[in-house]
């Protein structure tokens, strides 16, 4: 449903007329996303999981640039397409939410997004699997809390009928009874038919639904496994640091590891993770590993086998 062929995308910086900085946030990215999946897109904060979602809806700031190609069901996405998707075909629960409209009674934003069939009774009904009392309807962006507008841009993008959706970090701060009902309703999606793509730091609930995950760091996916694989040791994982992810779960040790990812991934040849890689040899340094496909999963890592 969803390809994601080599996508970069950098930043533009004016620190004065004349000197302009770019960033790159995002290297060579591969991903698909098939319909019936949840894939889940795990990483750590400034790996670049907004920045993938704003670039698949076509949502960049103005001072992006963004080269690769994109492609909804074999079609290539330009900006033109992207337009006429977004909100229809292609959903998306921000991550922010700032994204509500703050002069509209949020029942009324929910209706706008169904598309056939009786709105009323569709968002009623949707408020009611999210615990969101009648009363909610009414209210303003602002007079709702911080759980209560996430639940309610859930609703959004879960009514919309759209076949992609994208959420962005849908969970954080909600009760564990709101979580389960929100990420139940996206596995119920995609075993509709929908692909859905699940971006989030949590991997112990993004495994209770997701077919695959893929993980990134600093920019680029380093692998991608199905869910199952997350097992024992994580000795069927293929790169190390989703192995060292996995291995930092409580139930698992709590096992860290030392050090930080690079600040925008620009400023090192080589494997990102080296510096923090037990495995790392000097080969990892002198180029930026290939993605290549590993027992039926995606890895960058020259030593994975
Ligand atoms: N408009 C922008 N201008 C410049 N840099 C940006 C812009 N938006 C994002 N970035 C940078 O891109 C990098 C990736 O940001 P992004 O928001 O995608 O991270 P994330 O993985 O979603 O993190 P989090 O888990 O905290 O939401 C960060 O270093 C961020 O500072
Ligand atoms: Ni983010």
């Amino acid at each position: 449903m969803l390809v994601i062929d080599g996508l970069s995308v950098e930043f533009m910086h004016y620190s004065s007329a004349l000197r302009r900085s770019t960033m790159q946030v995002i290297h060579g990215l591969q991903l698909n996303v098939n319909a019936g999946e949840v894939v889940a897109v795990l990483g750590s904060s400034g790996s670049g999981k907004s920045v993938l979602a704003h670039a698949i809806l076509g949502i960049l700031p103005a001072n992006a640039r963004f080269s690769g190609r994109m492609f909804f069901d074999g079609v290539e996405l330009t900006p033109a397409r992207q337009a006429e998707l977004r909100g229809r075909e292609i959903a998306l629960v921000p991550q922010s939410v700032q994204y509500l409209d703050p002069l509209m009674r949020v029942g009324q934003q929910v209706r706008y997004a169904v598309k056939s069939g009786d709105a009323a009774a569709a968002q009623r009904q949707i408020f009611a699997r999210y615990r969101l009392a009648k009363a909610v309807e009414r209210f303003f962006p602002f007079q709702l809390s911080g759980g209560m507008a996430r639940r309610v841009l859930v609703s959004t993008a879960s009514i919309s009928g759209a076949r992609l959706v994208i959420a962005d970090e849908p969970t954080p701060g909600l009760d564990p009874a709101v979580i389960k009902a929100a990420l139940g309703r996206f596995r119920e999606l995609a075993d509709q038919g929908c692909g859905v793509m699940l971006i989030t730091h949590d991997i112990a609930s993004a495994l209770t639904v997701a077919d695959r995950v893929a993980v990134m760091y600093a920019g680029v996916t380093v692998e991608v496994a199905r869910s199952e694989e997350f097992t024992n040791e994580g000795d069927r994982l293929r790169h190390p640091y989703t192995r060292a992810l996995w291995q930092a779960l409580p139930q698992n040790g709590f096992i860290p590891i030392p050090g930080a990812q690079p600040r925008y991934g620009a400023a090192h040849t080589g494997c990102a993770f080296a510096p923090r890689c037990l495995s790392a040899t000097a080969d990892c340094s002198t180029a930026k590993p290939e993605a290549r496909e590993l027992r039926g999963g995606l890895v960058r890592c020259i030593h994975a086998s």
